[in-house]
């Protein structure tokens, strides 16, 4: 199963940011370019794993896009973009991203207390960006019906796990500067 990503994941090219190992694919990248088959086979599986009671997906700009446009598509529900960029509309919420080779600022709009989100994201790493969120999400007082991730490396997950928080993600990696190993596939 999941038979496209596991392929794809296989031929990741792979680059150096300062020491971080970063492999480059069509979900987190856009680059090779990004088969319908692929974001049809990942996004069936999300709808597969889900709660289904959410009233909104959020996704983390850019590579979120994607997945939360077809997600949106397929079950008509909206989606939300948290922002690189501030538009400084009232209630706009700002968090601090780190990743294992970044930081940086993310704008959270139009998410309101008692909201029923669902989360999509590309990636998990160090965890450093759904920690900042879910703090932020905690704080607006919104909902996470789920927490889900189609690709997982490094011991990010397990860091959410100890603060309580649940993510779920399609396949785990390894990646060296050899390039992508599949660890788990988590149907
Ligand atoms: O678990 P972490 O170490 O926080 O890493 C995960 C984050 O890294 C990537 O974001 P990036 O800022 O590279 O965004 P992109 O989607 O624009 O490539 C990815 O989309 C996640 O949001
Ligand atoms: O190695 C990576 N590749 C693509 N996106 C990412 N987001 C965190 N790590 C990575």
């Amino acid at each position: 199963m999941l038979a496209i990503l596991q392929e794809s994941l296989l031929n990741a090219p792979i680059v150096h940011r300062g020491a971080y190992h970063y492999f480059i694919h069509p979900i987190s990248d856009g680059v090779p370019q990004l088969e319908p088959a692929l974001l049809d086979e990942v996004t069936d599986h999300i709808l597969g794993m889900v709660t289904k009671d959410f009233d909104k997906i959020l996704a983390i700009e850019a590579m979120g896009i994607p997945l939360a446009t077809a997600l949106s598509m397929k079950t008509g529900i909206p989606f939300t973009i948290i922002r690189k960029r501030p538009y400084e509309l009232e209630g706009e919420i700002k968090l601090s991203q780190e990743t294992g080779y970044s930081k940086g600022e993310l704008y959270i709009n139009d998410v309101r207390e008692g909201d029923r989100v669902l989360i999509v994201d590309d990636v998990i790493s160090t965890g450093g960006t759904l920690v900042a969120l879910m703090n932020a999400l905690e704080g607006i007082g919104a909902t996470v019906t789920d927490n889900i991730v189609i690709i997982e490396r490094g011991d990010g997950v397990s860091r959410l796990r100890d603060m309580g928080i649940d993510v779920k993600t399609l396949v785990r990696i390894d990646v060296t500067e050899k390039g992508v190993s599949i660890e788990a596939v988590h149907e």
